[in-house]
């Protein structure tokens, strides 16, 4: 079964963890004293104005950015303190769907689904794996095209495929629905909620409140909005 059982270590270990974290590109912070704790199988969403920070806050959860100031803790441990390796065995952990998908236009949508796994040089799980992924993001007829000739909502599909082709306990989605209209995003939104109901948490940065708002209550999600460098727990007036 590709998406294998989540392996989260600790009963109710906290997956991510920042405590008191800082973060600026340059100069200016971007934020300060932020601090935020996911609960493995927790659903939460991320929003606020565009370049208040939700990438950046992502990033951060997935070890691509170091905290200025304060812990980022990845499955207990510090990321601080980790080294390459570390951090690669981490990152397994933790699956990304990227805002622009990222695909390599070369490739097939199969291969690249596939990527982490040949990468990883597990060449015949990759194989296994593939077939029931595409019939789960319904792309079996789609394999052999390459990235640029699928629909924004099929392309985020795939990505959504990509991300969970390793089995990770934690899936991190940047605005999936950012260009794809309410079907697709229903159907994109689906595939998330069925993966934290096999127990992934799951952590997604969107605009789009209707959204938001239209899964709620099914997923007993959290909606955290990042302005001015905090993040705030949103209310029931969402
Ligand atoms: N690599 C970078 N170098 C310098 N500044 C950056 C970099 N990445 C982002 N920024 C700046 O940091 C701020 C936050 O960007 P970020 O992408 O995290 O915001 P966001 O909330 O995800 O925005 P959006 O909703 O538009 O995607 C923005 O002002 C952006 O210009």
């Amino acid at each position: 079964m590709v998406f294998g059982n989540t392996t989260t270590a600790g009963k109710g270990q906290i997956v991510i963890e920042l405590d008191n974290v800082s973060y600026g590109y340059g100069r200016t912070a971007l934020f300060s004293g932020l601090s935020l704790k996911l609960a493995p199988g927790s659903f939460h969403f991320l929003t606020g104005a565009s370049g208040a920070g939700k990438t950046t806050l992502l990033r951060l959860c997935y070890a691509d950015l170091r905290a200025n100031s304060g812990k980022v803790r990845l499955f207990g441990q510090d990321a601080a303190t980790l080294n390459r390796d570390e951090v690669a065995i981490v990152r397994r952990r933790i699956g990304v769907v990227h805002q622009d998908c990222q695909f390599l236009d070369h490739l097939s949508i199969a291969e690249n689904i596939a990527l982490p796994l040949t990468v990883a040089d597990r060449i015949a799980e990759a194989r296994d794996n593939l077939t029931e992924l595409l019939a789960w993001v319904s792309l079996g007829p789609q394999a052999g095209q390459r990235p640029p000739e699928l629909s924004g909502g099929e392309r985020q599909r795939a990505a959504l495929a990509r991300a969970v082709i390793m089995s990770p306990d934690v899936v991190i989605a940047d605005e999936p629905t950012g260009n794809i209209d309410w079907d697709m995003s229903q159907r994109l939104l689906a595939l998330l909620i069925e993966l934290n109901r096999m127990g992934k948490t799951i952590l997604i940065a969107t605009h789009d409140l209707a959204m938001i708002r239209s899964v709620k209550a099914d997923v007993n999600a959290r909606v955290l909005r990042l302005t001015g460098g905090q993040l705030i727990q949103a209310g029931a007036d969402l």
